[in-house]
């Protein structure tokens, strides 16, 4: 790996002017990266640029340093083997959510991939276009980088500061691996909340009424766009049907578990250590966190002089979300705290006349 990482990355040309195309040209612009905007819908292009991600006037190919190609899946190869040929001292790089697909692909086209580095953010959301963008999309999150033996560590350094340059923080693994793991901790989660968002349309209206926070939160992803995850899906397939094994060995399980409660308790304590694996901010597990949930009373100004009161107790808040009674007109700001900042919150609010959810 080269030492001395590139002050600066570009000029960089961004082809595919979306959510995540788009995020990317926001947060370069932000460090003061030279962005050129390329996408097959001229409208995308001009909308990102009016937001700010970079600028619709066409590079000198030969001046352009990194190409990002952050387009739907199955145009990836195709626009990664257009840009080597174009411009002819950038590395390319992708932003594709799946690797293997991509490198055969290339592979067969007998290209040069020298010049190639794979990559993929893992953040995103259920969005998609240029105005769902935002610059600060991949801050603290995970930035796959699959390095080949044929990349110079240079081109390697630059795709990796380009990364970091929009806050993630670089992970190197290589292809295989990245969609084996993504088939776990991204597709297979996204096709269990489509499972579940498309049962909601057998339940009957009056039922719909009473969903609460939690189908919500197993259903956000859900309403992604079924083209995108269509090519995603299909891309890793292999993958995700393993996966998908495992899930109808548990789904036979609880149904065999339903009316035992000694083992149906087992088997939620395996989703609660489950949940426990997952990494939180600064390397610290939200299940470790303990919630304080405070009533928001609805009355003018309530929330500002809520954060107010806990600013004052000056404890440090890993997390906040706010939910709303479905019944009465009040919400619930729930806070995270780390277990021993928990029971000082907890007092000091009631002393200040906050009602707490117990
Ligand atoms: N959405 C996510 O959460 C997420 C997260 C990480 C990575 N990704 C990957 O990022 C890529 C883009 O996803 P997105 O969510 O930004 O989608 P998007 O639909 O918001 O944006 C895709 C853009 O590419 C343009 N486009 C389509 N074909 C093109 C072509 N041949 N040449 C140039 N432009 C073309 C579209 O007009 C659109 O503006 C996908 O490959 C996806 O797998 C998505
Ligand atoms: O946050 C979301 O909405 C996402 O689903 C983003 C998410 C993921 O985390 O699984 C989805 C697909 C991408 O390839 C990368 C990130």
């Amino acid at each position: 790996m080269s030492a001395a990482l590139p002050h600066s990355v570009g000029p960089v040309v961004v082809i595919g002017a979306g959510l995540v195309g788009t995020s990317i040209g926001l947060a370069l612009r932000t460090s003061g990266e030279q962005v050129h905007l390329v996408d097959r819908s001229a409208s995308h292009a001009v909308v990102a640029a009016g937001l700010g991600a970079g600028v619709v006037d066409r590079a000198e190919p030969d001046e352009v340093r990194l190409v990002v190609v952050a387009t739907p899946p199955d145009a990836i190869a195709r626009t990664v083997l257009e840009s080597l040929h174009r411009y002819r001292s950038a590395v390319v790089t992708d932003v594709g959510s799946v690797k293997g697909r991509i490198l055969d692909e290339l592979r067969a086209s007998g290209a040069d991939l020298s010049r190639y580095v794979g990559g993929h953010p893992m953040a995103g959301s259920q969005h998609a276009g240029p105005l769902t963008a935002v610059a600060e999309l991949f801050v603290d999150r995970t930035w796959v980088v699959s390095a080949g033996p044929d990349n110079q560590p240079d081109d390697v350094a630059r795709v990796r500061r380009m990364a970091e340059l929009c806050g993630a923080q670089v992970v190197a693994m290589p292809a295989e691996q990245h969609d084996e793991a993504v088939a776990q901790v991204s597709h297979l989660p996204q096709l269990m909340s489509t499972l579940t968002a498309g049962h909601l349309r057998q339940v009957p209206g009056d039922h719909l009424r009473l969903a609460g926070q939690g189908i919500r939160d197993v259903t956000r992803i859900a309403a992604s766009d079924p083209q995108l995850w269509r090519q995603i899906i299909s891309a890793n397939a292999e993958a995700i049907r393993h996966e998908l094994e495992g899930v109808r060995a548990d789904l036979d399980e609880l149904f065999a578990v339903l009316d035992d409660p000694q083992a149906l308790e087992e088997f939620m304590a395996r989703g609660r250590s489950g949940a426990r694996l997952l990494p939180g901010k600064h390397g610290a597990h939200p299940a470790d966190w303990v919630a304080v949930v405070i009533e928001i009373p609805d009355t003018p100004g309530a929330l500002g002089r809520l954060f107010h009161d806990i600013g004052a107790e000056g404890v440090n808040v890993e997390d906040l979300s706010i939910e709303h009674d479905a019944t009465r007109e009040v919400g619930y700001l729930s806070v995270e705290v780390s277990p021993p900042f928990a029971e000082r919150l907890r007092t000091a609010m009631k002393a200040k006349g906050w009602a707490l959810r117990a």
